[in-house]
């Protein structure tokens, strides 16, 4: 954590978890939720070994309960001994947890709804036989020797009385992890500040959080559950999931790397980013969306003149994250009208052609005029540059050529 960032958490801010935080990827659970998501074992494989590789902490799978091809998954991704621990998701059931420790994972995620709603409409259980049953499931959980999580779905729509009473009875049994979810994706940046600091004081567990992105918190809300005391984040790989889903991996890395740099980068392969990515994106046929954090397509491209100049005196003046920790390379964008001399100029280098400053300030006038009337290629601002430097050359020439002429000799100029 250096003093000098101004994103990096406040160091009397003893209770953040910014520079300590784990990562439970839920790409193949939460994502499979996706509409477009059909995994293949093949592919889920493919997956579970890229965010290994990457780094993530843990990696969630679907409940083993959900159907036969469900179940042999698990076993499956289990065999592989990848370094990330492997959970799977589970109703406050013992059905559920009793194949779910069957299959050979490292721990299992129970989770069960605490608000009116679900409550009423999901699974039409009261408060004394959700207790009940999340002991039993608990219980069960641990004397298999696994880690095992509670979590109360749609908290944020929960009674706080309830959620104190269930969280605190499960941290006295023994549990690794409370989990609060934000199920329809409402809660924001301050509620989830009070929400997960209350809890925070009245438990000795650790908490992981799980925030859909309904309403474009999801970020926010999970970087501000880690300055709160929260430990876990719940991702997936471009954020899919039920409906638009929820944090996704890479623009939380983003999000983290500004304020956590030597934490991020000792611990996450940040250079992998990409091709995990756009494995998903492959597999679920979605395409990276243009204004993704890192991969979109311009995350990294400079376009206005003034911008352009500063970035190439420093880069930091206009970029918060350097796209060499992700294996990505910056782009000026100097075909448009928006461009500045000092951006041509650089063009000009480029183009290994000698112009002085004025000539440059000439001929990014001329590239602006064009860019006045249609869109620009680089294939046109360098025909403008190579026209004008040829130009140039020729007026020089000329001009040489003219100086040992006898005085009063005439020529004809063709231009
Ligand atoms: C917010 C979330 O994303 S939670 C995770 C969602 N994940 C999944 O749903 C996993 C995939 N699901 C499935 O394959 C199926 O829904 C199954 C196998 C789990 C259950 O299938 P079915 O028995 O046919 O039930 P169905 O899906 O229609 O309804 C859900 C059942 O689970 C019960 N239930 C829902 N949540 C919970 C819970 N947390 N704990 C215990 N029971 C629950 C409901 O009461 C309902 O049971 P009932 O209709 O028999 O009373
Ligand atoms: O298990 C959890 O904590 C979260 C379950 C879930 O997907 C949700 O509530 O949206
Ligand atoms: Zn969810």
């Amino acid at each position: 954590m250096s003093a000098t960032n101004p994103y990096a958490p406040n160091p009397s801010d003893f209770i953040s978890n910014v520079p300590r935080f784990e990562v439970i990827d839920s790409t193949l659970r939460e994502g499979e939720q996706f509409a477009n998501a059909f995994f293949t074992l093949e592919n889920k494989i493919k997956i579970a070994k890229a965010l290994d590789d990457f780094g993530v902490d843990y990696i969630e799978l679907t409940s083993p309960v959900a159907s036969d091809q469900a179940r042999e998954e698990v076993e499956a991704i289990c065999k592989l001994g990848l370094k990330s621990k492997i959970l799977t998701h589970i109703r406050c059931h013992m059905h559920d947890a009793r194949v779910a420790v069957e299959t050979g994972v490292d721990g299992v995620n129970v989770f069960i709804g605490t608000s009116n709603f679900l409550r009423q409409h999901s699974h039409g259980k009261d408060m004394s036989y959700i207790t009940k049953a999340a002991i039993e499931v608990i219980e069960f959980v641990k004397s298999k020797g696994l880690e095992v999580r509670f979590s109360t779905e749609d908290s944020f729509r929960s009674d706080i009385v309830d959620l104190l009473n269930i969280y605190t009875t499960v941290d006295k049994i023994g549990v690794n992890r409370i989990g609060i979810a934000d199920t329809v994706g409402g809660a924001n940046p301050r509620q989830v500040y009070e929400l997960i600091r209350t809890i925070k004081s009245s438990v000795s567990c650790e908490i992981e959080t799980h925030f859909h992105n309904d309403t474009g918190c999801a970020i926010a809300n999970a970087y501000t559950a880690l300055e709160a005391g929260a430990k876990y984040i719940d991702t997936c790989v471009l954020g899919i999931g039920e409906r638009n889903g929820i944090v996704p991996i890479g623009g939380f890395m983003a999000r983290m790397v500004v304020s956590a740099p030597e934490y991020v980068k000792s611990k996450y392969k940040l250079n992998k980013i990409r091709d995990l990515e756009n494995l998903v994106a492959e597999i679920v046929q979605v395409n990276i969306p243009f204004n993704n954090p890192i991969t979109g397509f311009c995350a990294f491209t400079h376009k206005a003149g003034i911008h352009a100049k500063a970035i190439l005196a420093n880069p930091s003046t206009y970029e918060i994250l350097n796209p060499t920790d992700f294996g990505l390379t910056r782009y000026i964008h100097f075909a448009n009208r928006l461009t500045g001399w000092n951006a041509i100029k650089a063009r000009v280098e480029q183009l290994n052609l000698n112009l002085t400053d004025d000539q440059i300030k000439v001929v990014t006038n001329q590239i602006k005029q064009m860019g006045d009337v249609r869109p620009l290629g680089i294939e046109d601002v360098d025909s403008i540059i190579k026209a004008f430097h040829a130009k140039e050359k020729d007026n020089t020439s000329n001009a040489n050529e003219n100086e040992n002429e006898q005085p009063g000799a005439k020529r004809q100029r063709v231009d």
